[in-house]
Formats: structure tokens, C-alpha cells, sequence
């Protein structure tokens, strides 16, 4: 099968709804480009962990890149994602350059092609992120793995995002949790959550392609009689009294589930949320604090937040 690479350059912001839209139109392994990447202060502690080359990345902003079958719906295809795009100009979301380009691959190159930019890397004191392709030794016992194919939902598990989620749970999740994980994407948080001693773990997504592929890798990774898995609007229905939530999405979507997330959580309980550019810093703050939240610490990776949230003990 022929298959086209779709080439779009655009900002930060944009990573998350931009692959929505993608995935949403049948593309592919999503592969971003993030110049940041290369200047991040991973930890090498333990030797190249993380190995990239410069020349696969913009100058500035943020490549994405995914593949659609060559098919005589492609143009139509392409068409509707370049709509959608713009319409998030409606919704407040910088699009940057908004670059879109189209370019031929053949199988042997798509297979691969998306590869080259999942290494291991270690995103906390406790937690390595591997693609299931790589060979990796543990370097200690303490060490925990977790072995992730982003195929097709969001994520490596190294975006900002993602990264500063993780060592927020590493933080404040304690052993015996009921977690609730909303957005989960590859399931990778919810699988961090099961290693770092939840309890149960309930994972949810909207995009049942999420689902599945949340399904796929808390398997891999042998967490699922922690975590459960259900397509779901964010907290709608959840009957669970949790003791932490975790939610990385966007702040627009974040500020309409606070109220809920106060209600759920026990006292003492945890919100960690992501997914949030500086800018909005102060629009889920007071969101939080408004629901009944204290604000417990901020968290800042390149221009992304996490505040982890607590509800008075009782
Ligand atoms: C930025 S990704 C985070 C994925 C993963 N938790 C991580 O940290 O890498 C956000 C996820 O939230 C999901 N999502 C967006 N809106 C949602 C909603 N209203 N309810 C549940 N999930 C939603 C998206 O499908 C996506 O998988």
C-alpha cells in the first residue's frame, strides 16, 4: 500500500487537538517533532538514554507528522483536516504557522519511518518510558519500566505534559490509592499509577482509539488487574470515590470538570492536572479554587504547567 505523509508545522498549543484531528481522520503512528527535545535536560545518568538528531527537527515550533493510505478519498481527507485546524483558531488555540504539506512514502519507509524518534528515556526518579522496540536493561532495582507503543493515541509518554504528570503522581500517589485517570490516552499515566502502588486504577477516553490502544499497552506492561479501561466523557457517571485524580487535557477542557473532581474525591484527595500552557495558568487556578481546590504546588516544564490540587482533609 502507497502512503502519503502529512507534514504540519504548528505551535505547542496546538500538539494535542492537532493529533485529535488526525487521528480522528484515520492517520496513523502521529510523530511530533519538538525542537525542545533535543535541549531537554533528561536525566543520561545512566548513558545514552536519548539519542536525536537535530536534523529531524524544526527550528522552532512543532512538526507533526502522520500517514494516510493513498486512496481517492485522500484529497477529501486532507481537506477536512486542514477545516478542522482552522476552526481551532475559533476556539482561541494558536496554530502558529499552520503549515500543511503532503508527501509520498512507501511502505518500507512508513514502517520505520515514525521509529526514529521513540527512545527510552527516564522521565522521573523511579519511572523509564521504553517503545516495546527497544531493547532496555534496568539500571537498578528500584527502576520501574514502562513499556509503551504510542502507535495511535496520544503520546510517548514524553511530552511535557505527560512527563510532568508523572513525577507528580510519583510524588504524591500513595500506596493503596483508588485513582482515577481522565484523558488517558496511551494509558501510560494509569500504568505509572499501578507501578507506583495504586490500588485500582480506572482509565478513561473519550477516543475509543485511546481505548484500545490504553488496553493494548496496560497488558504489555501486565498492569491490568490494577487498571480498568472505559470509553468515557470526563468524570459523567463515575460512580468511584476516588483518592487521586489525574487529568492531562487541555485548560479549556479542564475548568468544566473541576466541580466534579472536588465532588468525587475523598478528603485529603489529589487533583494533578496537565495539559496546560502558561498563558491559562491563572484561568484553571481560579477554576480550582472556585470548586473548593487549594492549590498545593505548580509544576512547569518549556511552556507547560501541572498544579496538583487538594481538598480539605475532613
Ligand atoms: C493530552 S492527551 C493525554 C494522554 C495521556 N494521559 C498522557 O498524559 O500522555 C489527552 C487525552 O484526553 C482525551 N480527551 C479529550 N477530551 C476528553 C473528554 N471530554 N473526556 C475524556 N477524554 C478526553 C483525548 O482523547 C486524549 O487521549
Amino acid at each position: 500500500m502507497k502512503w502519503s505523509e502529512i507534514s504540519i508545522h504548528t505551535t505547542q498549543e496546538a500538539v494535542e487537538p492537532v493529533s485529535n484531528i488526525l487521528h480522528e481522520a484515520g492517520a496513523s503512528g502521529v510523530v511530533i517533532e519538538d525542537p525542545g527535545d533535543l535541549t531537554r535536560a533528561w536525566d543520561t545518568t545512566f548513558g545514552e538514554v536519548y539519542q536525536l538528531s537535530p536534523d529531524d527537527y524544526p527550528e522552532e515550533g512543532i512538526i507533526l507528522k502522520a500517514y494516510l493510505p493513498v486512496n481517492s478519498f485522500l484529497g477529501e481527507t486532507v481537506d477536512e483536516i486542514k477545516e478542522a485546524i482552522n476552526n481551532l483558531i475559533t476556539h482561541d488555540i494558536d496554530v502558529g504557522h499552520n503549515n500543511v504539506s503532503l508527501s509520498e512514502v512507501n511502505e518500507e519507509e512508513w514502517a520505520t519511518a515514525w521509529k526514529k524518534y521513540y527512545k527510552p528515556v527516564k522521565v522521573s526518579d523511579r519511572i523509564t518510558i521504553t517503545p516495546t522496540w527497544e531493547e532496555y536493561e534496568k539500571v537498578s532495582d528500584k527502576e520501574l519500566i514502562i513499556e509503551l507503543d504510542p502507535g495511535m493515541a496520544f503520546g510517548t509518554g514524553t511530552h511535557p505534559t505527560t512527563v510532568l504528570c508523572i513525577q507528580a503522581l510519583e510524588k504524591y500517589i500513595q500506596k493503596g490509592d483508588q485513582v482515577l485517570d481522565v484523558g488517558t490516552g496511551s494509558g501510560v499515566l494509569s500504568i505509572a499509577a499501578a507501578k507506583l502502588g495504586a490500588q485500582s486504577v480506572l482509565a478513561m477516553d473519550l477516543d475509543d482509539v485511546a481505548v484500545q490502544t490504553a488496553n493494548i499497552n496496560v497488558k504489555l506492561n501486565k498492569a491490568q488487574d490494577v487498571v480498568s479501561i472505559k470509553q468515557n466523557n470526563l468524570l459523567e457517571g463515575v460512580e468511584e470515590r476516588p483518592d487521586l485524580i489525574v487529568a492531562n487535557i487541555l485548560a479549556e477542557v479542564i475548568v468544566r470538570m473541576t466541580d466534579d473532581a472536588y465532588a468525587k474525591l475523598n478528603p485529603g484527595g489529589t487533583l494533578i492536572t496537565s495539559g496546560i500552557i502558561s498563558a491559562k495558568r491563572e484561568m484553571v487556578k481560579e477554576a480550582l479554587k472556585a470548586s473548593g481546590f487549594t492549590i498545593a504546588e505548580v509544576i512547569e516544564m518549556e511552556d507547560w504547567l501541572a498544579i496538583v490540587a487538594k481538598v480539605p482533609k475532613a
